[in-house]
């Protein structure tokens, strides 16, 4: 007997519960699909939507951790029995975890031939489930060869191997595949399907229903996986911070200035070469100052949907004058700082919604740098490195410190440079009442729980050191 599924709405507020999708990759290895699955997954789940990806590589792993070209050659019979069980155990905890109000699946393996998509379709079918595939085709010898590259060197398959040896046995692997491969055809003009080429070059779209799937397939239209980076930066300290008080459009601060001088030089060591980049910046002040002296040859756009979470009723206040002044919203907000929406203000919800068009064009683009706020660049920050609702507007964002995000296939990695300019902390933890005369005045801090604390020695990271968020297997 099947279960009742939860009601469940998107991030927007919709009701989704009817549609449930299964968002099949079809591809040679190297063609961008896991990075594809995974981006899809976090996007989705950055707007509520229950997301989740079934990595068929990692189901093979659990009997053949680290198999050689020859694992995949279709006349190796065991080889082809464990690929097979390893699709249909994959297939068959995606089903059960739809039974369980899952909202959009992403089956992320080759799916190479017509026969195997016609078995993933039949099984979907059977559960009322919609499939949605993705093919993404390339013969860019660049784009493959990059992604062979990232590969071989984060793929699980290939750890502890030699690079060149992992490179050579990968190729032999995806000529194995292409033996047998199948593109999307004619035959198959009954499947909703979408052909991306070269990653974003050209798109074909057969079949789209409805409008979780187009939301779908507008994001995926948007992607490329050519190697860039993003930076973020709050602007520099001002003088509402020194103050403690929020919201506003107040001015830099002296040491907020010294942080505008040394952003050029900052930038430039973090990006290593004379490629320039796109500044955003919000429509307040402090943004637009500290960006000011960015060089001319960096196109600079305003975005007002960059601008800080409006703190309504409460702005320009400090924290122990809302506690004062409105301890009831103060406490809820602490009590669940995602949805709670300032009154004539917003949620970090809201703030999310309204960042939908920035991710979008983010997608698009290549090397930008976003000068923000707190609150935005937490929600921007929580999409690349897939952090929780919960933990997202809690994370620590320090002042005068540049983070360099770079998404790769296997998650995004990143790397601060603490600009080392003093400046006062804005964090806040759960339950305190940081009093505006007492800033806490530290570059330090970097951490910061749900329960306020900070544990600097776990979370703190050195200027250049990288952390990468972590993802599924291939
Ligand atoms: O959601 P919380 O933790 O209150 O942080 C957001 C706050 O951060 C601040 C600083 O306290 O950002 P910003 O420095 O960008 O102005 C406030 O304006 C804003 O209301």
């Amino acid at each position: 007997m099947e279960l009742a599924r939860p009601h469940k709405t998107n991030g927007l507020g919709v009701q989704v519960e009817d549609t449930q999708i299964c968002v099949v990759m079809v591809g040679l290895p190297a063609r961008g699909k896991s990075l594809i699955a995974q981006k899809a997954q976090r996007y989705l789940k950055w707007l509520s939507i229950d997301a989740q990806v079934f990595n068929v590589g990692t189901y093979r792993r659990t009997d053949n951790p680290q198999p050689t070209a020859d694992f995949f050659d279709t006349s190796n019979a065991e080889g082809e029995r464990m690929r097979r069980a390893a699709a249909e155990a994959a297939v068959a905890d995606m089903l059960k975890w739809f039974r369980q109000g899952g909202i959009i699946a992403i089956l992320d393996a080759t799916n190479s031939t017509k026969e195997r998509r016609r078995w993933i379709k039949q099984c979907c079918d059977a559960k009322g489930i919609e499939t949605l595939f993705v093919e993404s085709k390339c013969d860019d010898e660049d784009l493959i060869m990059s992604n062979i590259l990232e590969v071989k060197t984060t793929s699980p398959d290939y750890k502890g191997l030699d690079p060149e040896k992992a490179a050579a046995d990968f190729r032999d692997r995806i000529r194995n595949y292409e033996k047998v491969y199948q593109t999307i055809d004619e035959d198959e003009n009954d499947l909703t399907y979408l052909k991306i080429m070269n990653v974003g070059k050209q798109v074909i779209i057969n079949r789209i229903q409805d409008y979780l799937q187009s939301r779908v397939v507008y994001y995926l239209m948007n992607l490329h996986i050519k190697p860039r980076s993003i930076w973020l930066s709050r602007h520099g300290e001002s003088e509402f911070n020194l103050h403690g008080q929020i919201g506003g459009d107040a001015n830099l601060s002296a040491r907020g200035e010294l942080y505008a001088e040394k952003l050029p030089a900052l930038v430039r060591e973090s990006v290593g070469d004379d490629r320039p980049l796109t500044v955003w910046t919000s429509t307040l002040k402090r943004t637009i100052a500290t960006a000011r002296y960015l060089p001319g040859e960096y196109n600079q756009l305003q975005w007002k949907a960059l601008d800080e979470l409006d703190s309504g009723v409460c702005d320009c206040m400090t924290y122990s004058e809302i506690a004062e002044q409105y301890p009831e919203d103060f406490a809820a907000r602490d009590e669940d700082k995602y949805n709670y929406r300032y009154r004539g203000g917003e949620s970090y919800r809201d703030v999310v919604i309204r960042l939908e068009p920035i991710i979008m064009e983010l997608e698009r683009s290549e090397n930008i740098l976003i000068v923000t706020h707190q609150a935005v660049l937490r929600c921007i920050y929580a999409y690349f490195m897939k952090k929780t609702q919960e933990e997202s507007p809690w994370m620590a964002v320090p002042l005068h410190t540049l983070i360099k995000l770079t998404p790769r296939a296997y998650g995004t990695e990143e790397k601060r440079y603490d600009a080392q300019i003093p400046a006062v902390s804005t964090w806040r933890g759960k339950g305190s009442v940081a009093k505006h005369e007492d800033p806490i005045e530290t570059t330090e801090m970097l951490g910061g729980g749900k329960d306020g604390k900070t544990d600097v020695s776990k979370e703190k990271k050195e200027e250049g050191e990288v952390a990468v968020e972590g993802v599924e297997g291939h």
